[in-house]
């Protein structure tokens, strides 16, 4: 059986060019679609399995990846964004039209991850944006719906698509949320 993760990974991570200058989100809808400017290229792109994470119609994952949020811009038909959990660290701002999550923000200033805004880059209209690198939350695709038996093909598919799977961040990022912890104690 083949194993799907997402359809801009599903036949290989097509990686980043080097030298992204940044690009436009776009939305699915047909008509009036929400456009998000964003400058400079993505930061710790990776595919996120949990369930809070938008994905696109028959992905078992998200890829979702991090920009600074004075980087993050609405352009066109932003009226049509509500965020979709407000009581969320990430509030996700959604297009009402198609569900898509246009970007998610963190407003808790004392959060690990405060300034950085998640995105998906592949709503991108631009290629060239940096490729994912981890996959986080694996195990938790089995709260959408997944069987804990396939769990073994969809973590051997991972590590085959350089993907390495955690079942929460990855060492770096546990590290920096870590750091960021023992700071903050120690302030
Ligand atoms: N097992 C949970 C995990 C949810 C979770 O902790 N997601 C991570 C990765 S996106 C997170 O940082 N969530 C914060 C948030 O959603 O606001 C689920 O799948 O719903
Ligand atoms: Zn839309
Ligand atoms: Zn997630």
């Amino acid at each position: 059986m083949t194993v799907h993760i997402h359809p801009s990974v599903d036949n290989g991570v097509k990686q980043g060019s080097g030298n992204f200058a940044g690009g436009t989100l776009v939305c699915k809808c047909a008509d009036k679609k929400v456009k998000v400017g964003v400058k400079g290229d993505v930061a710790h792109n990776h595919a996120c399995g949990c369930t809070k994470c938008w994905k696109p119609a028959g992905a078992t994952f998200s890829v979702v990846a991090v920009v600074p949020r004075e980087n993050v811009t609405v352009l066109e038909n932003g009226d049509k964004l509500k965020i979709v959990d407000a009581a969320a660290v990430i509030q996700r701002h959604a297009c009402t039209g198609c569900g898509t999550h246009m970007y998610g923000r963190i407003e808790n200033k004392g959060h690990p991850f405060y300034g950085l805004d998640f995105i998906h880059p592949e709503l991108f209209q631009e290629s060239g944006s940096a490729a994912p690198g981890f996959a986080a939350f694996v195990s938790s695709v089995i709260e959408s719906g997944v069987k804990p038996a396939e769990m073994a093909g969809i973590r051997s598919r991972l590590k085959e698509l350089g993907l390495e799977p955690y079942d929460c961040l990855s060492p770096a990022l546990m590290d920096a949320i870590a750091t960021h912890v023992a700071k903050s104690k120690a302030a």
